[in-house]
């Protein structure tokens, strides 16, 4: 029997929408917080997320609310907005949280300044409330219509991570239960940086041994950052390291390879942004993962290179010469 009933999903972009499709369809009812009015308009005019995710039929369990108090009522909560916004988010939901509801984190990323990852975040706005992380290879919109996709659901709670996957699993919507949140959250959080790098690698047409190249040490980068911050190196090599890696740097859907595409086609950072709504994590959390890597002594030369390069610090031909030039020395 599943333990909840009612989920409330903060956050009505293309993930959060698609997530609120996944849990109605696994037979929960479903409250979708849009901070956009022209959201919940159309979810209730016309059963459809126009602005975020266009041409997808929301299934008719899925209720858009503005408020968060349109949330009071849940029994598992799903934060799915941004990572550079999930602070005030979760500080608005307070009010609001019933005790004992536990939290799922979807976004990846690292918070700007402070450096902390999204549970760091939510334990200092949420100190009573039971947490889990979810993260993995899963673009929205083969979510949203249903194409089968497998991530990992951390949570340090066994029997709750157990719960929760239950309660959100459909048979093609499948979560690993894991106990490293900090592993499952690590692994988003980089692999956004290291697509974009794999885009300019694209955009540049370095062709396909630097492609795996990149992947392969871009790796080695992750769990090396990862294991410094208390992971589990089969959390890594998982859905939600590994896994979310090659999914990102291997397609032209991802927000961020396209950015890093768009750069390596010449353009500027703020043409590559330029009139899109939807966010590219990796450009707000590259300065923030190399800041991490330095506070911890990790050797991140690509993430490095990355925020170089968003910043305007460095060209992308001198990046890449950088990254070649650097000594020979053990792949291990
Ligand atoms: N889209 C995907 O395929 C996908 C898959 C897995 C994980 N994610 C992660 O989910 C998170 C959300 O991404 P998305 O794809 O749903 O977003 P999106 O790009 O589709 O939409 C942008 C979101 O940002 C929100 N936003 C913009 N300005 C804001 C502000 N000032 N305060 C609060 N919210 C604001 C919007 O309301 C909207 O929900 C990200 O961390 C992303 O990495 C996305
Ligand atoms: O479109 P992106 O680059 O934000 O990637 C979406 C998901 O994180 C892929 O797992």
């Amino acid at each position: 029997m599943n333990r909840f009933k009612h989920a409330g999903v903060i956050g009505a972009g293309a993930w959060g929408t698609a997530l609120a499709q996944v849990c109605a369809r696994a037979g929960l009812a479903v409250t979708l917080q849009a901070r956009e009015p022209e959201v919940v308009e159309s979810i209730a005019a016309r059963r459809e997320n126009t602005l975020f995710l266009p041409g997808v039929a929301l299934e008719p369990e899925i209720a858009a609310v503005a408020d968060m108090a349109g949330l009071s009522s849940c029994d598992l909560i799903l934060a799915v907005a941004p990572a550079q916004h999930l602070r005030s988010a979760l500080k608005a939901l307070a009010p609001h949280l019933r005790a004992g509801t536990p939290v799922v984190l979807c976004a990846k990323g690292v918070e700007q300044g402070t450096l902390k990852l999204m549970t760091e975040v939510a334990a200092e706005t949420l100190p009573d409330a039971p947490l889990a992380v979810l993260s993995g290879p899963s673009f929205a919109g083969e979510v949203a219509r249903n194409l089968p996709t497998a991530v990992t659901l951390a949570c340090e709670d066994e029997a709750l991570g157990r719960a929760i996957a239950e309660a959100i699993a459909t048979p093609t919507f499948r979560p690993y239960i894991a106990g490293d949140m900090i592993g499952a959250e690590a692994g988003g959080a980089v692999k956004n940086v290291l697509a974009i790098a794999c885009g300019i690698v694209e955009g540049k047409g370095l062709g396909r041994s630097a492609h795996a190249a990149l992947i392969t040490r871009g790796f080695a980068e992750l769990t090396r950052l990862a294991m410094a911050l208390g992971a589990r190196a089969e959390t890594v090599a998982g859905l939600c390291g590994l896994g979310d890696l090659v999914l990102t740097c291997s397609s032209p859907q991802s927000r961020n390879m396209s950015v890093g595409l768009a750069l390596g086609g010449g353009m500027t950072l703020t043409e590559a942004l330029a009139g899109k709504l939807s966010v590219a994590e990796g450009v707000a959390s590259a300065p923030a993962v190399r800041d991490l890597a330095t506070r911890l002594g990790v050797e991140m030369p690509i993430c490095q290179a990355v925020a170089a390069i968003l910043a305007g610090e460095a060209q992308v031909d001198a990046a890449i010469a950088g990254l070649l030039s650097r000594p020979l020395k053990s792949e291990a």
